[in-house]
């Protein structure tokens, strides 16, 4: 039997007598790998990596599904910025607001690029629209002339058409809940008929009938986007999983059924170019309409990738807002006398048949609390990626050109150094002495830097005006003797909850 130390010599005497060189740079790379899986120790000026990494797998095995939660506690051994081995790729975490701040916001464009993860190049189709492109001239005037339209809708007669038609919806919402009668039903299709109808408003200009079958088809293809995005999710980590049939066809159906979505949004941009008057922006397909006829012309923003560029509002800013006012309503159920303060402060402000509007939400800084206590409970993006453009100095590290970061916001908006008690659901939290709202530099639910959420603003609109309207209506109480509902969520394109049942208890 050959002695260890026999071995080890052996293998020295190999590679040290030998004149090879290509030997010894072999052995000391596979000599520093061994160190920093075994030891988490950095190599050079990147970030420690976490340790004992699985051959393929990486830290995944420990990691698990819900890599904010985890970060979150390998963060109190390893600090706030940290190198782990998702299956194949490499990250870089940055795990509190100061890193984040020392990152996105002080380190300008270098973060400004996405990772190259596999459902977002599929959803994207390789990085058309905006949210999953990288960081290039084309992608900043489709990002500019995005945020451009959004302004538009921030003043103005755009803006109180913004408004009127969330209360319209809202109220919609309000009459089909009413219907129900108290009984136990699953808010989801509701509200996402009505937070994608709003966002719809603003993309085509109109606000769709229910029954519209047009309507009702993309819904069940949007559907099937956000359900696929769920399954293909394992590709982000290894790729090479999509020759398996089960998988493969998942991101078939994604890549169809967008096309479906596509050709719907395609027809739209037809019907607007046929009555398109330039006096007037009805909205985002007329805006694009004004740049391609004005001194605005540009050669990035094309039918093709405003077509992108809707898709994309309509799956990821839908889903969002959708999950954002579900999440609201389990909370109000789950904390009845947090519901019951919300509504006394509504009913004291607004008469019951009176609309809510944004404009009240300066009267009613309880109400926005919450509405700010939703997002940061939880986090609809707990987990938020970028990629590094060029190299960058990160505090006392050095990061090359195509870095993939992750910013754990999970562990941001439940830092106990901010949040007193951040496991509980506090809306008052946001309150200062004066009992105004105030908000932490720390709340980032959107992201920070220069590709912050460009929807930030219409979204913050539409949860606090549907969640008012609801709260004015309606009591949310769980079904009698009902099991305690999750409240951990699952995670998909964003982090949702799991489907729940709920009374809708009519208050007038
Ligand atoms: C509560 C609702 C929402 C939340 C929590 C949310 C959150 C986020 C986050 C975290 C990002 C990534 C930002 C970053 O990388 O720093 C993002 C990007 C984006 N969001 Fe939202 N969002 C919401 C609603 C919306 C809505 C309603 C729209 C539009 C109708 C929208 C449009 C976008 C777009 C276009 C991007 C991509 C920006 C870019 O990559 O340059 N979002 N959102």
């Amino acid at each position: 039997m050959i002695q260890p130390k026999t071995l080890t010599a052996r293998i020295t005497e190999r590679v040290f007598m030998t004149p090879e060189p290509a030997s010894l740079v072999l052995f000391l790379a596979t000599f520093l790998l061994m160190v920093r899986y075994l030891t988490g120790r950095s190599i050079g000026k990147m970030p420690p990596c976490l340790p004992n990494a699985w051959p393929i797998l990486g830290h995944l095995p420990s990691i698990g599904l819900r890599a904010d939660l985890a970060f979150t506690k390998l963060g109190k051994k390893y600090g706030d910025i940290f190198q782990a081995q998702l299956g194949t790729w490499n990250v870089v975490v940055l795990n509190s607001y100061q890193a984040l701040k020392e990152g996105y916001i002080d380190g300008g464009d270098a973060y400004n690029d996405r990772p190259h993860f596999y459902s977002y190049q599929l959803f994207s189709d390789g990085g058309k629209g905006t949210a999953f492109a990288d960081d290039s001239p084309a992608f900043r005037k489709k990002r500019q002339f995005m945020v451009k339209v959004f302004h538009h809708f921030g003043s103005g007669k755009a803006y109180q058409q913004l408004d009127t038609n969330i209360a319209e919806e809202a109220r919609k919402l309000v009459e089909v809940s009413k219907g129900l009668e108290g009984k136990p039903f699953d808010l989801q299709p509701y509200v996402t008929v009505t937070t994608l109808n709003i966002i719809c408003s603003m993309v085509f200009g109109k606000l769709h009938d229910y029954h519209d079958e047009g309507f009702a088809r993309v819904m069940k293809n949007l559907d099937n986007v956000t359900m696929n995005m769920i399954n293909v999710g394992v590709l982000n980590v290894f790729p090479f999983l999509r020759h398996i049939p089960a998988i493969n066809s998942s991101a078939r159906e994604i890549v169809e059924n967008k096309r479906k979505i596509m050709s719907f949004v395609n027809d739209i941009i037809e019907e607007h170019r046929a009555t398109y008057d330039p006096d007037h922006t009805r909205d985002l397909v007329d805006a694009y309409l004004k740049t391609q006829s004005g001194e605005g012309r540009s050669e990035f923003l094309t039918d093709e990738e405003l077509a992108h560029m809707a898709v994309e509002l309509m799956v990821s800013g839908n889903d969002a807002s959708s999950y954002a006012l579900q999440w609201g309503i389990l909370f109000m159920a789950l904390h009845p006398e947090i519901q019951e303060k919300v509504q006394r402060e509504i009913d004291d402000v607004i008469d019951p048949n009176t609309n809510v509007s944004i404009s009240l939400r300066q009267h009613l800084p309880y109400t926005h609390a919450t509405t700010l206590e939703i997002l940061r409970y939880r986090p609809l993006a707990p987990i938020n990626g970028r990629k590094t453009k060029r190299p960058v100095k990160l505090r006392n590290y050095e990061l090359p050109a195509d870095t993939i970061v992750l910013t754990n916001v999970w562990n941001i908006l439940h830092d106990p150094e901010t949040w007193s008690e951040p496991e509980t659901f506090n809306p008052a939290r946001f309150l200062d002495s004066e009992g105004q709202v105030f908000v932490p530099p720390q709340f980032k639910p959107f992201g920070a830097g220069r590709r912050i959420c460009t929807g930030q603003q219409v979204a913050k609109q539409m949860l606090f005006t549907i969640f008012t309207t609801l709260m004015q209506h309606f009591t949310f109480k769980l079904p009698e003797g009902a099991p305690a509902p999750d409240t951990e969520g699952t995670v998909g394109m964003m982090l949702g909850p799991k489907p729940f049942q709920v009374c809708a208890i009519p208050r007038h």
